[in-house]
């Protein structure tokens, strides 16, 4: 069970602009324009639109890796210019670099140390978090020897470390095959499930529709849509109906049923439901 939700949003941007100077006789660019959006405590909120529509930016910002031409951003309550704010904050970033001579297990020492932990506490909790990312086999083998899955993997295995209540996630699939995808996917759900809130970025939408509560869909620096996934992705007028092993004359008998008492209603389509490429991917893949 996840602890109880605070009322304290994890995060709130508050009409952030941010414009990046450009060279000289170049005009300014404005990379976020106006954006305001709050992930509330344990929910995971999905940032997603093209690419430079200004994501990485509001996550810096919200990181205080980025100083905002106008507006602000909180975590916790704190303000991202509070060194304090990002005391609970793990972040993946879109890229992450790892010393390519350290071990997995030594990776996790540098980064917990980063995080002022140490001794059998940092010891423990690096083993933990190997396990937990499926990477406890290859602790002792040089990062340099890792596929990108298992490099995003440690990414987030250096993200959780010091038990962070939010975690910013910039696109963690990225480069991943389907069953690495699952594997990040699955971890994300654990996430959620220990209370954990996450800010996540992904083009991969068939994913994010399976992990967010919330989605805010982003384009040139403004958010363009934002709510709840199930009412954005709901088609209001339309009603699904899945049976299982119906035969021809049970169907002929709705579809009759349909067009007598309908009222105006009537079926739409009626076929085979379709499973995706990724789950038959990952069937056959498998298998
Ligand atoms: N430091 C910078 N200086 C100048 N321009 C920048 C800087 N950082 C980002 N930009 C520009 O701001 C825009 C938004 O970039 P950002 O990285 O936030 O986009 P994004 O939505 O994360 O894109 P992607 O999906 O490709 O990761 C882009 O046009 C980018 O070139």
């Amino acid at each position: 069970m996840p602890p109880p939700a605070s009322t304290t949003p994890a995060v709130t941007v508050e009409n952030l602009t941010k414009v990046f100077k450009a060279g000289l006789g170049k005009a300014p660019f404005t990379a976020v324009r106006d954006l305001s959006l709050t992930v509330n405590d344990g929910e995971v909120y999905g940032l997603i639109g093209p690419n430079g529509c200004g994501k990485s930016t509001t996550m810096k910002a919200i990181l205080g890796l980025v100083t905002p031409t106008s507006g602000r951003t909180t975590v916790f309550g704190k303000s991202s210019t509070e060194v304090e704010s990002r005391r609970d904050v793990g972040f993946l970033p879109e890229n992450p670099y790892f010393y390519k001579h350290l071990n997995g297990f030594e990776t996790l020492l540098f980064y917990g140390r980063l995080c002022s932990m140490s001794g059998a506490v940092l010891k423990d909790r690096a083993k933990e978090m190997l396990a937990i990312t499926g990477l406890e086999d290859a602790a002792d083998r040089r990062v340099s020897g890792y596929s990108k899955g298992m490099l995003q993997r440690l990414g987030l295995a250096q993200a959780l470390l010091h038990r962070p209540r939010l975690v910013v996630l910039d696109e963690p699939t990225a480069g991943v095959d389907p069953a690495g995808s699952r594997k990040i996917r699955d971890l994300i759900l654990g996430f959620k499930e220990q209370g954990i809130t996450v800010l996540v970025t992904s083009h991969l939408l068939e994913q994010m529709q399976e992990v967010c509560d919330r989605i805010g869909i982003m384009a040139h620096g403004q958010m363009v849509r934002e709510g709840h996934l199930d009412e954005l992705i709901a088609v209001e007028n339309e009603t699904e109906l899945v049976l299982a092993d119906a035969s021809p004359e049970l169907l002929a008998e709705i579809r009759a049923l349909v067009e007598s008492k309908g009222q105006g209603a009537k079926v739409v389509r009626s076929g085979h439901p379709r499973t995706t490429l990724e789950k038959l991917f990952l069937e056959v893949a498998e298998k």
